[in-house]
């Protein structure tokens, strides 16, 4: 995919020098469910008319997207591009993925980010092919990005990849006074009287008609005493994103659509933050089928930072299974399993009687795990399911025999089902998880949550209960069908050409242009 005639060369030629065009600069960290929602704003800021779009990732991550791509240290990255935007990765020094520890090693780090990324507007503003840099759009908090747009006078925009009710209980957590009910809730339910998983306990956001339960919280506030280094950093970071926001008000993107959060987005945050908010979700690109009546998004081939297990012949496999018949499982790409909790998905899965995919990611997989999923895999077995390393799961996801996807509750993975009509059973684990499990269950009922045990593991028992619940003849399992497939619809009329995105984007645009 090398670089030559790209569409947003062909766009500032025929816009002409003197006309106003923008070019979006899209960051983001190089992690998947980052990448994705970033690369697809970029593609349909990249279809506005006068309109250009960069996506800007880590080198490590950039690499693992173009295994092609220039890697000569000396050498400039090429721009590489799709056709419809570009690709310039920007470097911390070290290039190698993990995160700084030491304080020195993250300041070093730092000024690295901070040159490479400055160099690609300064590339780009030299580059005669293509315009310059017009606003800078940041993944969630990354405040080099902010440093950089300041010192090259551009404006920011800050791209919330999560839902707006996440937003809202952010936001709320950090302008909480000590006596808001929020702060008192989270103290108390760090206390021993009341536990996490009380159902009791429930507060009302300002804003928000319904209530949260301790449980269904960003897991950074509940834990904020207890919690690891890695949880501490992100809620640090989170602070300070708010802070920014605060006192440069930058523009908001929300990945979210009206039919799934309006009433937060106008009540719980709008009229708090002070910031323009446009909603420019569901970021999951559709995929063309012939019965896509209104749709009109091509999909480009999804980019994974994951080795494809195109070995597997998975889409073959689930061509074979009836309609909706099928569970898919997974935990996105960022989080492991133990040898106890493989153990009982398989079993779980194989309890639920019905045909299932699951994706075991190499990296995160405790050795141990390696035997239960080549005992998975086994011809004998082969009948029954089937286990991965890595899927597309979009395309999974719009199989029709697939008929409920069990799943840690990303919200990328969650929008995927949405659009997908397929009905959830939630599994959350940390971050925003629980907040997108209640939208699922509570909110929009198109799947229910599952309970773990003690230990912090899904029993075989639940996991094949919450199976039932959803693709069972019940009831439940009736009505949660119907609502995920009357919220698909909704999905497709938020993103039909002229639909609300369209003008969402459209607006975004003119106000970035003002
Ligand atoms: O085999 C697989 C598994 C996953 N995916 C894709 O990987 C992405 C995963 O994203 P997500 O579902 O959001 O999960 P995480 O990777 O865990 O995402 C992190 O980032 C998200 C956005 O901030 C948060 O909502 C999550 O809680 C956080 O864990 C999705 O687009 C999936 O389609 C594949 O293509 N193939």
């Amino acid at each position: 995919m090398a670089a030559p005639l790209a569409k947003d060369e062909e766009d500032h030629k025929k816009h002409g020098e003197g006309c106003s065009h923008s070019h979006f600069l899209v960051v983001a960290y190089s992690m998947q469910g980052h990448v994705n929602p970033a690369r697809t704003l970029a593609h349909r800021l990249a279809q506005v008319s006068g309109c250009t779009a960069t996506l800007s990732i880590p080198l490590s991550g950039h690499r693992r997207m173009f295994p092609s791509s220039s890697d000569d240290d000396d050498k400039e990255a090429a721009i590489v591009s799709d056709g419809l935007i570009s690709y310039l990765p920007f470097s911390d020094g070290v290039d190698d993925g993990t995160w700084p520890i030491e304080e020195e090693d993250r300041a070093r780090r730092r000024d690295a980010n901070f040159r490479t990324l400055s160099a690609i507007i300064t590339r780009l503003a030299a580059s005669g092919g293509r315009p310059p840099v017009t606003t800078v759009v940041c993944t969630l908090s990354m405040p080099v990005v902010g440093e950089v747009a300041r010192a090259h006078g551009l404006p920011l925009a800050i791209y919330w990849i999560q839902p707006a009710t996440v937003l809202a209980t952010y936001y709320h957590y950090f302008h909480g006074h000590d006596d808001d009910e929020l702060h008192q809730l989270l103290a108390a339910g760090s206390s021993s009287n009341l536990r996490s998983d009380d159902d009791e306990v429930v507060v009302t956001l300002p804003g928000m008609h319904r209530p949260l339960r301790i449980r269904d919280m960003p897991s950074f506030l509940v834990e904020e005493k207890t919690q690891d280094g890695l949880s501490k950093m992100i809620l640090q970071s989170m602070r300070g994103l708010f802070q920014q926001m605060d006192e440069e008000k930058p523009v908001v993107l929300v990945n979210t659509f009206a039919a799934l959060e309006d009433d937060v987005v106008l009540r719980a945050v709008q009229p708090y933050m002070d910031v323009e908010v446009f909603a420019v979700g569901p970021a999951v690109p559709l995929l063309k089928k012939k019965d896509d009546g209104g749709a009109s998004e091509e999909r480009l081939a999804q980019i994974h930072l994951f080795q494809h297990d195109e070995t597997a012949a998975y889409m073959e496999w689930l061509d074979e299974q009836p309609e909706k018949s099928v569970v898919y499982l997974s935990f996105g790409s960022l989080l492991g399993y133990t040898r106890r909790q493989a153990e009982e998905v398989l079993h779980g899965l194989q309890a639920s009687g019905r045909p299932y995919l699951w994706v075991v990611r190499r990296e995160g997989r405790a050795e141990e795990v390696d035997d239960l999923c080549r005992l998975s895999t086994a011809a004998e077995k082969k009948a029954a399911g089937m286990v991965v390393e890595w899927c597309d799961q979009q395309r999974v996801l719009a199989h029709p025999s697939v008929g409920c996807f069990v799943t840690h509750c990303g919200w990328n993975s969650t929008l995927e089902a949405v659009v997908s009509g397929v009905p959830m059973v939630a599994v959350p684990s940390w971050s925003d998880q629980p907040v997108n499990a209640w939208l699922v269950e509570e909110g929009w009922q198109v799947g229910v949550r599952a309970e773990r045990d003690g230990e912090g593991t899904l029993t075989r028992g639940e996991l094949a209960r919450c199976v039932e619940l959803v693709m069972g003849a019940g009831d439940k399992a009736v009505q949660v069908r119907a609502n995920a497939s009357g919220l698909k619809q909704r999905a497709r009329e938020a993103v039909a050409a002229g639909g609300p995105l369209e003008t969402s984007l459209r607006r975004f645009v003119e106000f970035m242009q003002k």
